[in-house]
């Protein structure tokens, strides 16, 4: 399999490994299936990037703590001179070896060049790339004299790392354990014919390669000659419990860590001949954390509950931790709207996981127990060889992402179960057909063992016997935030044993503590139901971020992606990485802000926790909530032309600047969009076009701050249908909705029937407060998708003027983001007639926000003009996207400070006070 080279590796704590990269080793090698290859050589260039945990060393300043480069780049080169095999991928192989003979390696990515390869076309190199780790050894010996250092080093430091008296270090006995792979051909001897390189200066008695005999590949038809010896992995008996937590779970003080002693070798799982295992190159302990897909036992297969959505999952309340309403099931779940579309888009995860996930009868295979984790990996195995054609750079982020999944944890034998247990009726899969890879077949027994070896260290590791309703926060403002976070969405929604279930309005906001000039962000709030522990969610959550190329140098600094646990069932607890609910989200307008939008009648468990529609009227950072999108699953994405300023091609959380070209950055943004010159091929944006304006702000009745104005929806009798068999314990919707509450989103209604948002974006529940679909927009002939204009009242005469009368292509609609705005009044009945403009808001100046942050209105900025637009000017991301205005929420705290990044403007919303002159 390919590999994300360089890509980076988690930690058993769930953080990425530090790496010591070496690039560019080279050495005349000797390596290639032709006789030329073998007699004249050529250049084989390696690169090496090692995994490992670097403060050990970097604490005390010691080398010895570490793994030297130059005894890596030493032993690089000895195996690329070293003793010639047919494949580049053994070179690979045998390189990863010699440096994960070092303990301190967790993983190894090993790339090996040849540049001069005899391919009849031009071209410019070929090379392999591996990754190995401790859970996936290589499948060759280290060189005697990698382990020999690796031992040098551990007991007398660094500089006891001597030479080694056998540079290329193919020692018989070392070898025998783990036979190379491949042996073709009369090299295969390694005590005659080790000796070789003819640049090995050091090597004694090494045979000129004239001396070869010309090596000949075998026929087809000679298989026998030439197969390979069969492969008998080392399988590392699962340590116990106790040890493996400890080592799993337990973080290692900085000071106190020092290189392990390589663990005593363990007895092979039901090998019959136990092979002898080197000291030095036995794996690690085989470190189980909780595996993504961790599902308990009992578990529905995800593939089933996905594919059946209307099936009662069967579960039972586990008592044991839980408060018994966190594992109310959720009987059913609506599909959410935009994710039935995304699933079926490539993504990071590539389209492997699709079949997987659309192929529940796999778990019903004889011979097999059903396992995600199981059929993920053969998925994979077979997608990916059946998909060769995938862009690169997708491949490898499903590359890494699989590898990382493994390094969180599955466990060795269970992996290699799940790979090694062919269904006899559908013979061996293709992949084993060579007879390379076909450790033992464990017994269900054994398998269902290996899969549950290790105790909960805490509740976070307790797998719940149902469903959990959970709260997932994700937010960006890096890169493009907007479809990084659709992907988000639907790579969290393909995670076998989590279920996407709602998703919010995305929500535009003043970024939150960090450094001051950071981009605003988008965010939004995903509800959804898990079988996975907590942890297991945690850790889910973490590779999706990094597979976003999530990095962390900056507490709170901009990120491409951060994806938070805000709430598991009812769980209220604490650990080093994990605290649930989240610790800040009591206090976090952009967490609640959304989440409220989606379930106003949630309620954030624990301590600080209540009504969360409540908390978001009150958190400090209300204010910096600049405006919601409810369509931004299922739009396109806005284009705008041009680059942000991180170079993407799309600019990240598109604003004002970008349409208005005036802003910070006039060079490097798209040019303005003025509403009589709309995007290319889109018919124009309309004032008073497709807009969801809420009046009442975030917050029904127009009112923006203090707990007992808000009046979150009566949504009980919604919630009834929705939960027939009992109340949500969040209290949000996620049943079906349509019958009571013809919850069709604005999108829908406006241009695409088939297409759906965020549930954010279903107006009122009683179906009148949207108009039925011939009578909403229409979209333009040639643009299947409309664009969403913006209703920028501040920009507009403040006074009723008339909308357009809803010409094509566009007609206003008017939508409350929930029942509440339609019950408050705010919004006018929607009956099937044109939509009635809701009442015009009154321009005033604002009320400073309550943080004494200054309002743009009263920081020089004229009413309508707070962004520094001229009157006309159209936001470009607003005109595709239907936006909620939330006045409620308008502010900005960096009004003053635009900033570098994919937002680099003041926002496009001016502050307003509703109709009845309540600071809005
Ligand atoms: N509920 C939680 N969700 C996500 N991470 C959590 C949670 N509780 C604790 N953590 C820990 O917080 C660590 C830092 O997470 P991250 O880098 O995403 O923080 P952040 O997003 O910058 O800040 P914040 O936690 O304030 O949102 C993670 O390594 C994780 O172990
Ligand atoms: N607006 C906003 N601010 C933040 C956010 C975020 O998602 N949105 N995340 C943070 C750390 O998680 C810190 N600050």
């Amino acid at each position: 399999m390919t590999t994300a080279f360089g890509t980076g590796v988690t930690g058993p704590d769930g953080r990425s490994l530090d790496q010591v990269q070496l690039t560019g080793v080279s050495a005349r090698g000797y390596h290639g299936v032709l006789p030329s290859e073998r007699q004249t050589g050529q250049e084989f260039r390696a690169d090496v990037v090692l995994y490992l945990d670097t403060r050990p060393a970097a604490a005390g300043d010691d080398l010895a703590q570490t793994v030297s480069y130059a005894d890596v780049a030493q032993d690089v080169h000895d195996v690329l001179a070293g003793e010639p095999a047919d494949l580049v991928e053994t070179v690979a192989e045998r390189i990863a070896a010699a440096v994960l003979a070092r303990p301190q390696v967790e993983a190894v990515d090993v790339r090996v060049h040849k540049p001069q390869a005899p391919i009849a076309v031009p071209f410019a190199d070929v090379a392999v790339a591996i990754r190995r780790d401790r859970s996936r050894m290589p499948v060759v010996a280290a060189p005697a004299s990698s382990a020999d250092s690796a031992a040098a080093a551990l007991l007398s430091g660094p500089d006891s790392a001597a030479a080694p008296a056998d540079p290329l270090g193919y020692e018989a006995g070392t070898r025998d354990v783990f036979p190379a792979s491949p042996p073709t051909d009369s090299w295969n001897d390694a005590a005659e014919h080790s000796r070789s390189g003819p640049e090995g200066a050091s090597y004694a008695g090494e045979p000129e390669p004239q001396d070869l005999e010309p090596v000949t590949r075998p026929a087809p038809d000679e298989p026998a000659q030439f197969e390979p010896e069969p492969y008998q992995p080392y399988q590392q008996e699962p340590a116990e419990p106790a040890q493996l937590r400890a080592e799993a779970f337990e973080p290692d003080p900085l000071v106190e860590r020092v290189p392990a002693a390589a663990p005593a070798a363990q007895p092979a799982v039901e090998t019959p001949e136990p092979l002898p295992v080197p000291e030095l190159i036995a794996p690690a302990p085989v470190q189980v954390v909780p595996a993504a897909w961790d599902l308990h036992a009992d578990a529905p297969a995800p593939a089933e509950q996905r594919d059946q959505p209307g099936q009662e999952p069967t579960f039972r309340p586990d008592e044991q931790f839980l408060p018994e309403q966190a594992f109310e099931p959720v009987q059913q779940y609506e599909s959410v709207q935009g994710l039935d579309q995304m699933r079926d888009q490539p993504n990071a995860f590539g389209q492997q996981y699709d079949q997987f996930a659309q192929q529940p009868e796999q778990a019903e295979q004889p011979g097999q127990r059903f396992e995600p984790a199981q059929q993920f990996e053969q998925q994979f195995e077979q997608g990916y060889e059946q998909q060769p054609q995938q862009p690169d750079a997708v491949q490898n982020q499903y590359d890494q992402l699989f590898e990382q999944q493994y390094d969180q944890g599955e466990p060795e034998a269970t992996r290699v179960s799940a790979a090694a247990v062919p269904d006899p009726a559908v013979g061996q899969p293709e992949h084993y057909a060579a007879g390379q890879y076909q450790p033992e077949q464990p017994q269900a027994e054994q398998y269902q063992a290996e899969q549950y070896q290790t105790e909960p260290r805490d509740r976070f590791d307790e797998v719940p016997a149902g469903y959990v309703d959970v709260v997932i926060a994700i937010g960006a403002n890096l890169g493009d935030p907007q479809a990084t976070m659709r992907s988000a969405v639907a790579e969290l929604d393909r995670m076998p044993g989590l279920q996407i279930t709602d998703v919010s309005p995305l929500a535009r906001t003043a970024a939150v503590g960090g450094p001051e000039e950071q981009p605003d962000y988008l965010n939004a709030v995903l509800l959804a139901r898990t079988t996975l522990s907590a942890r297991g969610l945690l850790h889910l959550c973490q590779e999706v971020e990094n597979v976003h190329g999530r990095t962390r140098e900056e507490h709170w600094g901009p990120r491409t992606l951060d994806v938070d646990v805000i709430t598991y069932g009812n769980l209220t607890d604490s650990a080093e990485d994990l605290e649930v609910p989240h610790p800040r989200a009591h206090e976090r307008a952009f967490v609640l802000e959304p989440w409220s939008q989606i379930a106003p009648d949630a309620v954030l468990p624990g301590l600080g926790g209540g009504p969360v529609a409540q908390l978001a009227a009150t958190a400090p950072d209300r204010a910096g909530i600049r405006w919601l999108a409810l369509d931004w699953l299922t739009d396109p994405e806005p284009d705008q032309g041009g680059g942000g300023t991180t170079g993407s091609n799309h600019p990240a959380v598109p604003d004002d600047a970008g349409s208005s070209g005036q802003d910070a950055h006039p060079g490097e943004m798209p040019p303005a969009l003025p509403p009589s010159l709309p995007p290319s091929g889109r018919p124009p944006v309309l004032p008073g076009g497709p807009v969801v304006e809420v009046p009442g702000g975030g917050h029904p009745q127009g009112q923006h701050s203090g707990p007992v104005e808000v009046d979150r929806p009566a949504h009980g009798a919604l919630q009834q249908e929705a939960y027939p068999g009992g109340s949500h314990p969040q209290g949000y919707s996620s049943g079906p909705v349509p019958d009571v509450g013809g919850s069709v989103p604005v999108s829908q209604q406006t241009t695409q029937p088939a297409l759906t948002g965020p549930r954010g974006a279903t107006p009122a529940g009683n179906g009148s407060a949207v108009p039925p679909p011939e009578e909403a927009l229409v979209p333009a002939p040639q643009a299947p998708i409309a664009p969403r204009a913006v209703r920028d009242t501040a920009r507009e005469a403040p006074a009723h003027e008339p909308l357009p009368s809803a010409p094509s292509p566009a007609k206003p609609v008017f939508a409350p983001v929930n029942p509440s705005r339609q019950q408050s009044g705010v919004f006018p009945p929607m009956n099937g007639a044109a939509p009635q403009e809701p009442p015009a808001p009154v321009f005033a100046p604002v009320t400073p926000p309550p943080n004494g942050v200054p309002d743009q209105a009263q920081n020089g900025q004229p009413n309508g003009h707070a962004n520094g637009q001229p009157n006309g000017q159209q936001d470009a991301y607003d005109s595709d996207h239907t936006v909620i205005r939330v006045p409620g929420f308008v502010g900005d705290q960096r009004a003053t400070a635009p900033s570098d990044g994919p937002i680099d403007s003041v926002p496009s919303w001016v502050p307003v006070r509703d109709e009845r002159g309540r600071d809005a």
